[in-house]
């Protein structure tokens, strides 16, 4: 196991390539077994759950080549099998294989998800949708058994907006027989990227992106070639980080629409942020306002961003408070953070959060944005070495993140434990 070393205290400065969007790739390698013939998917980053995912469509008998940042998936001579243990407990995204191999061969039996479990996340809205579509769904000590002998298209309203029902529901009704209608649909960029796909496949998907889809089913879907979205969480957090550290960043390769949220909420603070094209410059400065932050579904302020949020606003002046309306406690960041000085308190699903200075400390990263909140957090820190344990959460989520930060001049290392 390695550690996370960083000597903090340095403004970041210089440009940062933001990578394809992990929330995307984890869908969109599922989505390619629902075609019959090659999937090319172009600017992937170079994370754990990607290649764990890869490694999962060899396993059903795909064929993967990598060069750099783009995969071939020959999906012709995949098939079916059971995984309900093994490398689908090591990422969240697994769900998605279900309504995948549910669409391509009305059958899948797939352990429950993994990942971050930083509370509760259940999928009841996932199974509503596969059994409105007609699948049969039966739950064995904690695999799911789907099947289905032929999908029907359906009108199905989801309690919650939830993105990863939104998209298995999509990638299942694809191959149903009729229309489907997702109503109360998540509209999160990333569902708008896995409908590109789809429908460069072949489906025919409207709406994607607003609260209503459509998805006539259609009988087989064929290859294509699709370049991944950039990450905007990964754009997000180096956003909070140059802010953090008073630095001056240009943060290039994102859709500056994706992240208005965390633009308006930095602008709001009294960060200097400057819209390009396609890239971001942030221009730290020397002090910030304490603004009242609220996680929501997308176009909302992201929940993912909350953590490394918490951490910037340990630099306002005042009180600040974040209150996440998508998971009602994702504070793992918070004991961590206080182990570094910071003066946080959890109300409900608030953290009220006073500035002050920060120290450096032994802090451990319990998921994968608590250790974003943490590396944030580390690089203000004037004095001293802040330790970050739990790395493997924080790979899920950010390539090259060491490269990426000595680039723009921190002093940042790994070392074993
Ligand atoms: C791989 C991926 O894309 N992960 C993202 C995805 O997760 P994920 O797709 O799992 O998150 P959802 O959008 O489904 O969850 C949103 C909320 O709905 C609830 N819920 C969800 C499904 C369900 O069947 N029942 C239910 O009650 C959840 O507990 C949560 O409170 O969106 C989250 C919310 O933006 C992000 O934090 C994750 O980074
Ligand atoms: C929670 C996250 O991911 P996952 O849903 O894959 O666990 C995240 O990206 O912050």
């Amino acid at each position: 196991m390695e550690k996370l070393m960083i000597r903090g205290g340095r403004p970041l400065r210089g440009t940062v390539q933001i990578s394809g969007a992990k929330n995307s790739a984890v869908a969109l390698l599922p989505a390619s077994l629902l075609a019959e013939s090659e999937v090319v998917l172009d600017n992937l980053p170079q994370l754990s759950d990607v290649a764990v995912l890869s490694e999962i469509l060899e396993d059903l008998g795909g064929k993967v080549t990598w060069e750099g940042d783009t995969i071939r998936i020959d999906p012709s001579s995949m098939r079916s099998i059971p995984m309900p243990n093994g490398k689908v407990k090591l990422l969240r995204a697994s769900y998605y294989l279900m309504g995948a191999l549910l669409g391509r061969f009305g059958e899948a039996v797939i352990g429950m998800p993994g990942g971050c479990n930083f509370e509760p996340r259940p999928i009841d809205q996932h199974i509503k949708g596969f059994e409105a579509l007609g699948a049969q769904v039966t739950n064995d000590h904690g695999s799911i058994r789907i099947s289905a002998k032929q999908l029907r298209g359906a009108k199905i309203y989801l309690d919650v907006a939830s993105v990863g029902a939104t998209i298995n529901i999509m990638l299942a009704a694809s191959r149903a027989k009729g229309s489907t209608i997702i109503e109360n649909a998540a509209k999160e960029p990333e569902i708008i990227d896995v409908a590109t796909l789809l429908n460069a496949m072949g489906a025919k998907i409207k709406g994607a992106g607003t609260e209503t889809i459509r998805i006539e089913g259609v009988d087989s879907l064929h290859g294509c070639r699709h370049s991944i979205i950039p990450d905007r969480i990964q754009a997000g957090t180096y956003m909070i980080a140059a802010a953090a550290t008073r630095g001056d960043v240009l943060i290039d390769n994102v859709i500056p629409k994706h992240m208005e949220a965390v633009t308006a909420k930095l602008q709001e603070m009294g960060v200097h942020v400057y819209e390009m094209d396609e890239s971001i410059r942030i221009v730290g400065q020397p002090s910030y306002e304490s603004v009242d932050v609220k996680a929501l579904i997308y176009p909302g302020f992201a929940t993912d961003l909350q953590s490394p949020m918490t951490s910037l606003l340990t630099q306002a002046s005042g009180v600040s408070i974040l209150t996440d309306f998508v998971y009602s406690n994702r504070f793992k960041h918070v004991p961590e953070l206080m182990r570094m000085g910071a003066n946080i308190r959890v109300e409900g699903r608030s953290a009220i959060i006073e500035g002050g200075p920060l120290n450096a400390a032994k802090v451990s990263a319990a998921d994968l944005r608590a250790g974003a909140a943490l590396v944030v957090a580390g690089l203000t820190v004037a004095e001293g070495v802040t330790e970050v344990t739990g790395v493997e959460y924080i790979d899920r989520g950010y390539d090259f993140l060491v490269d990426n930060l000595r680039r723009l001049g921190a002093d940042v290392w790994r070392e074993n434990e």
